[in-house]
């Protein structure tokens, strides 16, 4: 990893973000985290300078913006920002999930759709990146107040996408329930029944195996980092943190991958098995977060830590961060790599600090980066849009072999152009690498326009 600090060194993409992304903070970190990996492979070709593929690469193709306005079931009359980010069609159609919650604004959602430029790049299918939501907050809202919000926010959406266009899906606080709402909406509008949505409901069009597909390919993808390094997940003992849909299906596979699963969280604290959770243990936690929407807090098994993260539970091999963007803090990573837990993979989209990041990097660790391990999701939407194409509908057993097979190229493309630093494959700098390439080939052979 270049170590850029000098002003004199400093990158002149820096200036940019500066200049044109002021206040982005969550931006300018994911930018600079793969700046930071690519930036021997930037300096080794002079056409990267020439077509100034970083500026081109940081700069969305457009940001659209707009007012959500809908009614709540007194008949009150609320406002919500909601917005598309359409970064890059370079390899495909935009493609990247949809979130609502208070803490969504231009910045989260621009750092959300850059890292899913690469991270679709890595999965081999032709999608670009993109990423959408809105600062509503559905905690607390009816069902039918979810309802006109999603209908709402479709009534502006529905002009900028399309089955070859944009295709969203969903992402925190956007289940198939979100999507269906959304869609219904959208074919009220358009009269057009196409696959202009993934994370539908398979009865009407949805993919077999897409609500498990992030959580269990981050499995999928943590075991072939394991393989690679001679170990396995045979009785090894996992922090998760969150308790949504990458966390709890990322519990699913792991006990039935043999590991035991020590933890889960939510924003209350972090309910914990001292021996690992049984699959009963999963099956009423699903049931409390999924069906009856409560908190971990109300769990009638384990026994819940107020306020406090998993990353202090010191007898563990593995931590799972599957909640949201810079949950594991620096300090957390210190006690992590304090108590030897040198295995880490992200389900969540950027969870980590950049100093725990870092750490976990200097440390040599066995660290498997957002960008690949949690692609697995999109990688079965676009298996969805395959389907709706050929207007048909493939068998679980078709779809999981086709995640664990797509999950598997993604962890050769992470080590395509990297070498085993000490015995450990730097598998971030390797899906940056194997990202930008792509990326930066398929801009300068698209010319200027
Ligand atoms: N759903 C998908 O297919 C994909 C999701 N992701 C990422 O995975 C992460 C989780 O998303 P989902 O599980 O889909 O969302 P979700 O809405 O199903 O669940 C989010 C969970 O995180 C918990 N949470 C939120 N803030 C927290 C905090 N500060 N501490 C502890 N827990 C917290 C919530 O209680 C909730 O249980 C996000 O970063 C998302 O971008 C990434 C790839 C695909
Ligand atoms: O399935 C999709 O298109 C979106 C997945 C997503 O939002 C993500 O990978 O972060």
């Amino acid at each position: 990893m270049s170590d850029i600090t000098s002003e004199s060194q400093r990158p002149d993409y820096q200036q940019y973000l500066e200049d044109y992304h002021p206040h982005s903070e969550e931006f300018h970190q994911a930018v600079k985290e793969v700046y930071d990996d690519i930036a021997d492979e930037y300096a080794s070709r002079d056409e990267y300078r020439e077509w100034n593929i970083i500026e081109r690469l940081i700069e969305p193709d457009r940001i659209i913006k707009f007012r959500v306005s809908w009614e709540d079931d007194k008949g009150c009359i609320h406002v919500n920002r909601a917005w598309r980010v359409q970064f890059h069609n370079l390899l495909g159609a935009y493609k990247g999930g949809l979130r609502f919650h208070p803490t969504v604004n231009e910045s989260v959602l621009k750092f959300l759709g850059f890292e899913q430029c690469f991270k679709n790049a890595l999965t081999g299918l032709p999608m670009g990146g993109a990423k959408g939501g809105s600062d509503f907050n559905p905690k607390g809202k009816s069902q039918r107040e979810i309802m006109r919000f999603c209908q709402a926010l479709m009534r502006e959406l529905y002009r900028h996408i399309g089955p070859d266009t944009d295709v969203p899906a969903g992402d925190i606080n956007v289940s198939s329930t979100e999507i269906g709402y959304l869609f219904g909406e959208y074919l009220r509008l358009n009269n057009r029944w196409e696959g202009v949505l993934t994370g539908k409901t398979p009865g009407f069009g949805g993919s077999c195996g897409r609500e498990e597909a992030t959580g269990y390919g981050v499995i999928y993808f943590l075991r072939e980092m394991l393989t690679a390094h001679d170990d396995s997940l045979d009785d090894k003992r996992i922090l998760i943190s969150g308790s949504g849909n990458v966390a709890l299906h990322a519990a699913e596979k792991s006990l039935a991958e043999g590991a035991k699963v020590l933890s889960l969280s939510d924003s209350g604290g972090t309910l914990y098995f001292e021996n690992g959770m049984t699959e009963q243990d999963l099956k009423n936690i699903k049931q409390l977060k999924l069906v009856k929407k409560d908190r971990l807090s109300n769990a009638e098994t384990g026994s819940f830590k107020k306020g406090e993260k998993p990353w202090y539970i010191s007898d563990a091999d593995i931590a799972l961060p599957c909640a949201t963007q810079n949950e594991l803090d620096d300090h957390d990573a210190e006690t992590l790599l304090g108590n030897d837990i040198r295995i880490l993979c992200e389900g969540a989209n950027m969870p980590l600090t950049d100093g725990a990041r870092k750490q976990f990097i200097n440390a040599n660790a066995l660290y498997g980066p957002a960008k690949a391990a949690n692609a697995g999701g999109v990688a079965v939407s676009g298996l969805e849009r395959s389907q709706n194409a050929e207007l048909t509908t493939w068998p679980v057993e078709r779809v999981d072999e086709e995640l664990n097979r797509i999950m598997k190229e993604i962890h050769e493309r992470c080590i395509q152009y990297v070498e085993k630093k000490d015995g450990i494959y730097p598998y971030s700098r390797g899906a940056n690498i194997y990202g930008f390439k792509k990326l930066a080939g398929a801009m300068i052979a698209h010319g200027v326009g």
